[in-house]
């Protein structure tokens, strides 16, 4: 018999040093916003409301701390001496790229903090994690060490939670998390089929691969976590991305694609080899039928869908049907709003659309699919989760004062270098870790 089982939603929670540096070649949000003025209180601020509307309509709500930015440690691995000002001040005027990089609060898209297999679907019935190297960026390569110290922090009984570490960091083995990961189901708590999608192969040069921007995740990184994760082959599908859609600025599957439950939303540029990835999940998929909702060029061209951000959306199960959570932007733009009013006119699986604005992750290519990491968890495993960090009202206002009181309305660049904003994160984290019950697991506080 299954177990009954829900999705929770884990969002990270947008941290102080959020800003637009332009670190990701291959994103064009992030390319066109970058030395743009941020506003990392707003952010937060932004991304907060977005969890408490999902938790007001009755889904479970995690909440994934930020990371300690400028990341003074990384600094000094590469040679940066002194105190933590001098430091600071010698990597603003050597090197204010690498400061940059190191300072960004790139961790608030959880759908790149790692992959997880539910319980139903792994050899030993635990809830799996592998946090995800990111090593395509550097800026992202130095998130999986305390993202994993968040991940065991929260999900720490070994009876129901196994962790790994992040795959070998070099390109061979790119693995950017749950965004490149879709489970497909009949219910939650039923054995799913576990779609991996890739943008290229590592050991094999003859195969496709994109020719503008770098496709940031190998058939091989994927292959490993499955392995890791012990699923089983009859539950699961790789998947070769369009490295037409990479080099459009399809940057991960989830700016292309969504799924949930039986339902899997997607662009026709989506996959090199369409037909066989639906013949497949179907071939799969138990207990129910797959809905496949494909969204023409003609309907929707991947340029808009690339800049509304319409497919990198939140999928939820609600009382009549699908709700689609949508970024603000995707009513800015015609096509796509058109097309979402026809959606749910349609019949079809998805039966309302909800807007949230988060526009100032938006600007460096995080939508409200990125900003959340989904964790299916039964009855069991649900009371055995660390329960500081699941988003109750009064949470949500003790995270909205925390945020008013420590979060800056205005960060340039040159701000990064300022000692004064450091020890701002560091007072400001200091105390997260107390409000969400997380214990000591950042570098500064070891
Ligand atoms: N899932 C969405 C990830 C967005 C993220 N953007 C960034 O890191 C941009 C940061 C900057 O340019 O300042 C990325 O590309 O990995």
């Amino acid at each position: 018999m299954a177990k009954h089982a829900v999705e929770a939603n884990f969002d990270g929670l947008v941290g102080p040093t959020h800003n637009y540096a332009g670190l990701s070649w291959g994103n064009v949000a992030s390319k066109s916003n970058v030395n743009a003025v941020s506003n990392p209180k707003e952010a937060a601020l932004q991304g907060l409301a977005k969890m408490k509307a999902l938790a007001d309509r009755g889904y479970m709500q995690g909440v994934l701390p930020p990371h300690e930015r400028p990341h003074v440690p990384t600094l000094r691995s590469l040679g940066f001496e002194g105190s933590d000002e001098q430091i600071l001040q010698a990597a603003a005027k050597q090197s204010p790229a690498i400061l940059a990089a190191v300072s960004s609060a790139s961790t608030m898209w959880t759908a790149n903090a790692a992959t997880v297999s539910p319980s139903a679907d792994t050899a030993d019935r635990r809830v799996h994690f592998t946090p995800a190297n990111l090593s395509a960026k550097f800026h992202r390569s130095i998130e999986h060490k305390v993202t994993g110290r968040a991940l065991k922090a929260i999900f720490r009984d070994e009876q129901y939670f196994a962790h790994h570490s992040a795959l070998p960091s070099v390109s061979h083995f790119g693995d950017e998390g749950a965004a490149n990961h879709t489970r497909l189901c009949s219910h939650y708590g039923e054995p799913g089929v576990e779609l991996f999608v890739y943008g290229q192969q590592a050991f094999n040069q003859q195969a496709p691969a994109p020719v503008k921007y770098p496709a940031r995740q190998t058939l091989e990184a994927s292959q490993a976590v499955a392995r890791l994760h012990g699923l089983a082959e009859r539950n699961l599908v790789f998947a070769q991305q369009n490295p037409a859609a990479i080099d459009a600025g399809v940057f991960h599957n989830d700016v292309i694609a969504v799924g949930n439950g039986n339902c899997l939303f997607y662009h026709e540029q989506a996959f090199l080899d369409e037909a066989r990835v639906l013949a497949d999940i179907r071939e799969r998929l138990t207990g129910t039928e797959l809905e496949a909702i494909k969204v023409s060029g003609q309907q929707v061209p991947l340029e808009d869908a690339v800049a509304s951000y319409l497919f990198n959306s939140q999928l939820l199960n609600s009382p009549d049907g699908m709700l689609l959570v949508v970024p603000g932007e995707c009513r800015e733009i015609a096509s796509v709003s058109q097309y979402l009013d026809q959606l749910v006119s349609s019949d079809g699986p998805i039966t309302s659309v909800e807007v949230m604005d988060v526009k100032q992750s938006m600007r460096n290519g995080g939508g409200p699919a990125c900003l959340r990491l989904r964790v299916v968890l039964n009855d069991e495993e649900r009371h055995a989760i660390n329960q500081g960090v699941v988003l109750t009202d009064e949470l949500y206002q003790r995270l909205t004062s925390w945020v008013e009181a420590h979060y800056r309305d205005r960060l340039v660049q040159d701000d990064l270098a300022d000692p004064k904003l450091l020890n701002e994160v560091r007072q400001a984290l200091d105390e997260l870790t107390g409000i969400l019950h997380l214990g000591p697991i950042y570098d500064f506080q070891r």
